[in-house]
């Protein structure tokens, strides 16, 4: 089976929960972006979506979310362009080697004020394993055979991981409450 994603593939290693940050890097060999985290990472998760960052050989991004204001480009951040500025999360990208430093949600959204980062980019150990795997079908629209889509769910099932459609239904569940709070169907606060 190809590799789902080097963080996944031969067992996930735990997070330190007092880990506190570190820093990221972009894969040219100099001028590299630098991206500076002040905390761990919330919701890491593999995602199979089309428009998450995936390391070359891999079927799955690994994501997680970080508040703004914990995220700030410390080197080389003219490098950077937003891939698709029509998208939800607005991805930044080095303009060199393509990797994406960080995804902002500029938008009114359930999740503004979070930003999306790929923590693999780090050197440094303790960031939050993934926690569960997100639009697992959609590796389908980009060309994965259907019939090999049990085995990619036996796989995340076997190291512990809980597969989805969408994202979790925790992260579901905030979407929902936000667009119900916004159509007055839920109070503003509950
Ligand atoms: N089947 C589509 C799904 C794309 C999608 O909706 N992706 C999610 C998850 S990204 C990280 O968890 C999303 O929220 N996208 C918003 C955005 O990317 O701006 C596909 O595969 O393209
Ligand atoms: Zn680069
Ligand atoms: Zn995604």
């Amino acid at each position: 089976m190809p590799s789902l994603h080097a963080s996944v593939d031969n067992g996930l290693t735990k997070g330190d929960p007092n880990f506190s940050g570190g820093k990221l890097y972009c894969h040219c060999s100099s001028k590299k972006v630098e991206v500076t985290l002040k905390s761990n990472v919330a919701h890491n998760h593999a995602c199979g979506c089309s428009k998450c960052w995936k390391p070359e050989g891999a079927l799955f991004s690994v994501v997680g979310v970080i508040p703004v204001d914990q995220l700030s480009v410390t080197a080389n951040g003219d490098k950077l362009h937003v891939i698709d500025s029509s998208a939800a999360i607005q991805r930044n990208a080095c303009k060199e080697c393509g990797v994406h430093l960080f995804g902002r949600i500029v938008n009114d959204h359930p999740f503004k004020g979070l930003d999306f980062v790929h923590t693999e980019l780090s050197d440094s150990k303790g960031w939050q394993e993934p926690q569960f795997a997100a639009f697992v079908s959609s590796i389908i629209e980009q060309g994965f055979h259907p019939k090999g889509i049990d085995e990619v769910r036996e796989k995340f099932k076997a190291v512990g991981l809980q597969t989805y459609d969408v994202l979790s239904p925790a992260l579901m569940d905030l979407i929902a409450t936000y667009t119900g709070q916004k159509a007055g169907k839920l109070p503003a606060k509950l």
